[in-house]
């Protein structure tokens, strides 16, 4: 058997183009690589932050571990004065591999208060936030409801006399039931409740609730607070309920810089209600990036481990082949590792369309809210739906080793399937993201410039212009498929409501019964909007011909895949035809040959640390049976020769006569 490492080192050995500069195009330039490694050598060397033997941990060990574990890192960013919100998001993406139990308070928690506070709330609250004085969650979600935000029932009735809001749950299922971070460790918490003034209910508002002591972190009177108990997965994170039995709070912990509550009880409502989601949409801009991250982490692992893996010798005495070799393994990763790429390209279109958008509404550009609301929830749900099927997809391309937890896809899988749930469940972000399309459609002076193509119009009988499968290599041509099946997808969902309505349904109705439709539609868009982007952003990239060349391949790879895994959406129409569909599928096996001698090299560019992979197989070593054997050793079974298991019950039975 050939030497895991040396086949590693031969792969590298066959790389065409500089993995260094590649890692600096990822991470956005020179300096920004720079400031991750300072970064990880912050926290690479702490032995705290090693994760050897996470996996062998209870659950709530893991919890405790992870408390530990967030507090050295708080004192790490104090000590290095490490401010700046993009530097703990590069922590957290390429150097942890936990879900911190603070994770709510630095991704909701705070920006709640710094959007939806006035100016003296943020003077107030910041600072203490800022240096974990306090830590909080945010808590939405009730046991009756996540989705339906307006029938949301934690009421918050104000009393002028005292000048004070009173909260209550005055049902079982109005029990605050999932935010993260709640059961245990925060101390405060921005709970969302419907607002009563006079008996007049006013909509659902944020408010600050203090949950524990300060003192001794006992729950607050009248809070009843606790951990929701085991899930499939993020066990590092206390997901909690909360119900609260007349917990009275000053006026000012109302967050006011939208609607205000005057101390008479007057009320002044917000510029656009909508304003209060404002946290929610930031959090599925960041699920886009964390999906990409994940899906990078997933493929460095598989492919690595694919090359070292060797099996089914060809003929008998040859060496056996590396599995990468296999095409049908090709079909499994490449395409995963051109969604990651394609991804994170998305997620930094995300991120920056995010803080223009936001400073948009910021600045009273209302108009700026349901774009990014319509933008933001698509990508969220496409991004976190194909990372999450692509994770499952690398651990089984890893056969029977893929299901130990030591390969680190078991635990990644299991932490990001809930991505497809929170901030929105994805059917539900489809269906707003289609909501704005099918507006865009109707009304072209409402559709942003990035979504003009919803105004052309598909000309029946269109056909795609692709002659050979050499032209599958023209990205204005695949940009031209996707563009022509979103088109036609969402005439084709605008059509069906209207006839849905003409048929005699209320609008309601008539909405639900095109839901597919709508589904249908959103994802293509999504499809069509990161594949323009990805060959957009990379055409521009100032690099060398081999990077520019991989890029581009990955690229195809990604569109070619998308339109032979939805061939009917293509085919329904004619706008391509069965034999161009069999030059999609040569064109396929093309682009992983293509690819084949840069995957290592490809994967290697998102310069993970081994301790942020904490995996076996994907270790840049890829000594990979060294690992799985030394791991197993320590194993908590394997601590005795003899388990006490056999003295109490298996002994009995071996000695029993027959
Ligand atoms: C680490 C993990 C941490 C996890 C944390 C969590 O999970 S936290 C918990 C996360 N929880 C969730 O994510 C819960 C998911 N649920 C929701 O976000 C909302 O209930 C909803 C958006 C589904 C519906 O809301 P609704 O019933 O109020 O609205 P409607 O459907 O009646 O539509 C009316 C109009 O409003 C528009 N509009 C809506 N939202 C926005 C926005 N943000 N901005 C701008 N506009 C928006 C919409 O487009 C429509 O426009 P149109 O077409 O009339 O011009
Ligand atoms: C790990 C995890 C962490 C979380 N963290 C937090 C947190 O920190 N803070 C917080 O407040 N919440 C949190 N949540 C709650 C989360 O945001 C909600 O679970 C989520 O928004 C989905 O809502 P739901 O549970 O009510 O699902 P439901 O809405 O009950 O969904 C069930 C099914 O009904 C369908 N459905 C529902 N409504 C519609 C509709 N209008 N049209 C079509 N189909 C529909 C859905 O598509 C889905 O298939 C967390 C949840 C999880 C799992």
């Amino acid at each position: 058997m050939a030497s895991p490492s040396s086949d590693l080192d031969r792969e590298r050995r066959k790389c065409t183009f500089n993995v260094a500069e590649l890692t600096d195009i990822i991470n956005g330039g020179r300096e920004k690589t720079e400031r991750r490694q300072y970064l990880e050598s912050l926290v690479l060397n702490e032995p705290i932050f090693n994760y050897d033997d996470y996996y062998f941990l209870s659950r709530e060990e893991k919890y405790s571990d992870a408390v530990k574990k967030t507090v050295r890192l708080v004192q790490v960013l104090k000590q290095h004065n490490i401010e700046d919100p993009e530097d703990y998001q590069t922590l957290l993406k390429y150097v942890l591999n936990l879900n911190l139990p603070i994770a709510l308070h630095n991704s909701m928690f705070r920006p709640t208060i710094r959007d939806q506070g006035t100016d003296e709330q943020r003077k107030k609250w910041l600072p203490l936030a800022n240096d974990y004085k306090i830590i909080g969650t945010y808590a939405q979600t009730e046991l009756g409801h996540g989705t339906f935000i307006r029938g949301l029932e934690t009421t918050s009735t104000y009393d002028p006399k005292r000048e004070e809001f009173v909260l209550n749950t005055p049902t079982l299922t109005a029990t605050k039931w999932w935010p993260g971070c709640l059961g245990k460790t925060s101390t405060h918490a921005v709970v969302m409740a419907q607002l009563y003034i006079k008996n007049q209910c006013y909509g659902i508002h944020s408010f600050i609730i203090q949950l524990r002591s300060l003192k001794d972190h006992s729950p607050m009177p009248g809070v009843t607070v606790g951990d929701i108990g085991n899930k499939v997965g993020l066990e590092t994170n206390d997901n909690g309920f909360l119900a609260m039995d007349n917990v009275r709070i000053p006026r000012e912990n109302m967050l006011m810089r939208h609607a205000q509550v005057y101390p008479d009880g007057t009320y002044r409502k917000p510029a656009n209600s909508k304003l209060v989601y404002g946290t929610m949409v930031l959090l599925r801009a960041t699920v886009v990036s964390e999906s990409a991250t994940n899906l990078s982490k997933a493929a460095t692992i598989a492919i690595r481990y694919s090359c070292v893996r060797r099996q089914t010798e060809a003929k008998p005495g040859e060496l056996e082949p590396q599995i990468i070799d296999y095409v049908t393994q090709q079909h499994k990763l490449v395409p995963q590792l051109a969604t990651a790429y394609a991804f994170a390209w998305i997620a930094r279109y995300m991120m920056s369309t995010y803080h223009a958008l936001h400073a948009d509404i910021e600045s009273g550009h209302l108009g700026a809210l349901q774009e990014l609301h319509g933008i933001s929830s698509g990508l969220k749900a496409f991004t976190a739906e194909m990372s999450v099927s692509g994770i499952e997809v690398c651990r089984r391309a890893c056969g029977g080793h893929g299901f130990s937890a030591a390969s680190g896809l078991v635990s990644m899988y299991k932490d990001r399937l809930p991505s497809c749930t929170y901030e929105g469940e994805n059917t539900v972000l489809y269906l707003q993201t289609a909501r704005f399309l099918l507006k865009c459609f109707r009304q072209p002076s409402i559709t942003p410039s990035s979504m003009s193509y919803i105004q052309v119009k598909p000309l029946p009988g269109a056909r795609w212009g692709v002659k050979s499968p050499e032209d599958l290599m023209k990205p204005i041509l695949l940009v031209e498929a996707f563009e022509h099946r979103a088109q036609r997808t969402i005439k084709s969902a605008a059509q069906f409501l209207e006839s849905q309505i003409s048929q005699g349904l209320d609008t309601s109705e008539a909405m639900n019964r095109s839901g597919i439709e709508f589904v249908r539609c959103a994802k293509a868009h999504c499809y069509y909007f990161v594949t323009r982007n990805f060959f957009q952003s990379t055409a521009l990239l100032k690099c060398s011909k081999e990077i520019k060349e991989s890029l581009l391949t990955l690229g195809v790879v990604f569109a070619l895949n998308g339109i032979a895994d939805n061939s009917g959406e293509f085919l329904e129409d004619c706008f391509i035809t069965g034999t161009q569909m069999e030059f999609v599928r040569e064109r396929i096996l093309y682009c992983y040959k293509q690819l084949r001698p840069n995957l290592v090299g490809l994967v290697d560019a998102f310069a993970f640390a081994d301790q942020s992979l904490n995996s076996a197989l994907g270790a840049y070593d890829g000594d990979v049976y060294n690992r799985l054997y030394n791991w197993a050793k320590r194993a908590p079974l394997n601590k005795t020769d003899v388990h006490s298991s056999y003295h109490k019950y298996l002994k009995p039975i071996l000695k029993s006569k027959i």
